[in-house]
């Protein structure tokens, strides 16, 4: 397997200039190369996605490392998933990130990462849900102003038919503060723009690295005591 895609991509058949699209994808490139260096996209893990202003969605290419991307490794998909192209094979998990673009007008960037903290806090318990109270990085996410508070994040069963994951995902879209997870999996987040996305990702990440902490932290101590 290689991590590097040599495809082609159809912006560079074309060889007409477009401004919006190489943006997009510088966008991707760096994005994917900050999850990296987080450990957030091991092997071939992850995928990312822009919407243009123009309502182009930019995602990247299916089995390519994450922290490796090139121009060619983003190509262009429908609302609907589908590859512009047929000979281009979009992200596998495509479907999660069209399904956000079509719910939420104004979302611009989704990122998706497989981190230890959101894998592991998923498998050790069978809630359809994990809450986050008390930390000042809550206030990261939309409409939070206080750490007084408390944010659930869904859990959903993972499934290898995104079709039918995507569909236990839209049922609760709409009360979606910071994004969800798949169990065993990892998280699936998004922003009006890559930026705001990337912020989104790096407060839930670090608040489920607090929560994994704290679970090795009550585990020590209840060791001491017994
Ligand atoms: C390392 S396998 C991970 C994949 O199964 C999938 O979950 C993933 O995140 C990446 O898939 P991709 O098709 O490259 O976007
Ligand atoms: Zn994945």
């Amino acid at each position: 397997m290689s991590f590097v895609t040599d495809k082609t991509s159809s912006h560079e058949v074309s060889g007409a200039s477009d401004t919006a699209w190489d943006h997009a994808v510088e966008q991707i490139i760096h994005a994917g190369r900050r999850m990296d260096r987080r450990g957030w996209v091991p092997a071939t893990a992850g995928n990312l996605s822009v919407r243009l202003a123009d309502g182009r969605i930019a995602v990247t290419r299916s089995g390519g490392h994450k922290g490796f991307l090139t121009r060619q490794g983003v190509i262009e998909v429908g609302l609907n998933g589908a590859s512009m192209r047929p000979e281009d094979r979009p992200s596998a998990e495509t479907l999660l990130h069209c399904q956000i673009y079509a719910h939420f007008p104004d979302a611009g960037a989704v990122l998706h990462g497989h981190s230890v903290a959101s894998t592991v806090l998923s498998m050790a318990t069978n809630e359809p849900e994990f809450y986050l109270a008390d930390y000042e990085v809550l206030k990261v996410f939309e409409g939070q102003t206080t750490h007084e508070t408390q944010l659930a994040v869904p859990v959903f069963p993972n499934d290898q038919d995104i079709a039918r994951l995507s569909r236990s995902v839209a049922l609760f879209l709409d009360e979606m503060k910071a994004g969800y997870i798949i169990r065993g999996h990892g998280v699936y987040v998004w922003g009006p723009d890559m930026a705001t996305a990337l912020a989104r990702l790096e407060g839930l990440e670090f608040l489920l690295a607090c929560e994994l902490e704290q679970t090795k932290l009550r585990a020590v101590t209840q060791g001491a005591r017994s």
